[in-house]
């Protein structure tokens, strides 16, 4: 099933404060989305709105061309998966997998049980006599098997540690090649994560910055390095996020189109042209310097 997001002008405000201010984007289904924000930013905010826990303050999010908010056909598509505190969960790993399935109706059992095994859950065990990461990866395993066409882990990996998160990675990106529905991965854990993102949301103190497809926006990045003067010749008129100084040498970030004619430019005037990383672009383009 495929579900397209549109999100027009939308803000939302608690009491009076703007969480969100006139955002607006689109989200095709079948990719990975990165959605990426410093602390308070607006990313849970957003989330909880497309999931329907809120309802916004101006502007209308539209889901498969409907508004879904208290819309139980569009929501039982729409799951979202967050840092759950499941102290009072008394329930066990198995008896929760098989509550998700009631109403989750693309949920596959034998992959929950499957994912179950490789994080080495305890299917017996309450839920709250669990690990932090051992919650974590029971979050992330209702969340792939539910399959939902719109699928959102917002930071619900930060628990997990480095082996489990790796496997979740993998189990991500095969199962998503083997069912593609729209999965969006909230995250600060950028340069970890950046080779699963097809598309790349930045939002920034509840403004909306980008949405470029990866590799778009990562070739909109570069370093240019070299003599001081030619470097800072070279890069007048771009927009420039960083630099750094070594001696009489200059390290500059800078950002937007550098075509080819460009580069060879640079290469003539002795500066090398290097890449930036996604991370090195969110620091930077979500900064105050900027
Ligand atoms: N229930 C609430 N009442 C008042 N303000 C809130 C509420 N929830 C969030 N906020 C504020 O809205 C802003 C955005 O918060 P949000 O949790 O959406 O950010 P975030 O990008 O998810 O941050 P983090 O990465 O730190 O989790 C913050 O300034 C936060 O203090």
């Amino acid at each position: 099933m495929k579900l397209e997001v549109e999100v027009n002008n939308v803000s939302l405000y608690y009491n009076g404060f703007a969480a969100l201010k006139d955002c607006s984007f689109r989200m095709e289904s079948g990719k990975i989305y990165g959605l990426l924000g410093r602390n308070g930013a607006g990313k849970t905010s957003l989330l909880t709105l497309l999931a329907s826990f809120r309802k916004v303050t101006e502007g209308f999010i539209e889901i498969g061309g409907e508004d879904p908010f208290e819309n139980a056909k569009i929501m039982q598509h729409v799951a979202f998966h967050y840092e759950t505190d499941y102290k009072e969960e008394w329930e066990n790993v198995k008896g929760m997998l098989k509550n998700v399935e009631r109403y989750r109706p693309y949920f596959d059992r034998d992959y929950a049980l499957y994912l179950a095994d490789r994080f080495k859950l305890p299917l017996k065990k309450p839920i709250n006599k669990l690990s932090k990461g051992m919650q974590s990866a029971l979050e992330v395993t209702m969340g792939l098997a539910a399959r939902a066409p719109i699928t959102i882990f917002d930071e619900t990996y930060l628990g997990m540690d480095a082996p489990a998160r790796e496997i979740f990675y993998q189990e991500l990106l095969e199962d998503q090649t083997n069912h593609p529905r729209t999965m969006i991965l909230s995250t600060h854990l950028v340069s970890e994560m950046d080779y699963l993102f097809d598309d790349v949301i930045m939002i920034d103190q509840g403004l909306f910055v980008l949405h470029e497809d990866y590799e778009t926006l990562v070739s909109k990045g570069a370093s240019i390095t070299g003599p001081a003067e030619e470097a800072d010749k070279f890069v007048s008129g771009m927009t420039q996020l960083n630099e750094q100084h070594l001696g009489n040498t200059k390290a500059i970030m800078v950002y937007g189109e550098l075509d080819d004619a460009r580069r060879s430019e640079a290469q003539r005037r002795g500066l090398e042209v290097g890449p930036i990383s996604l991370q090195d672009l969110f620091i930077h383009l979500t900064s105050e310097e900027v």
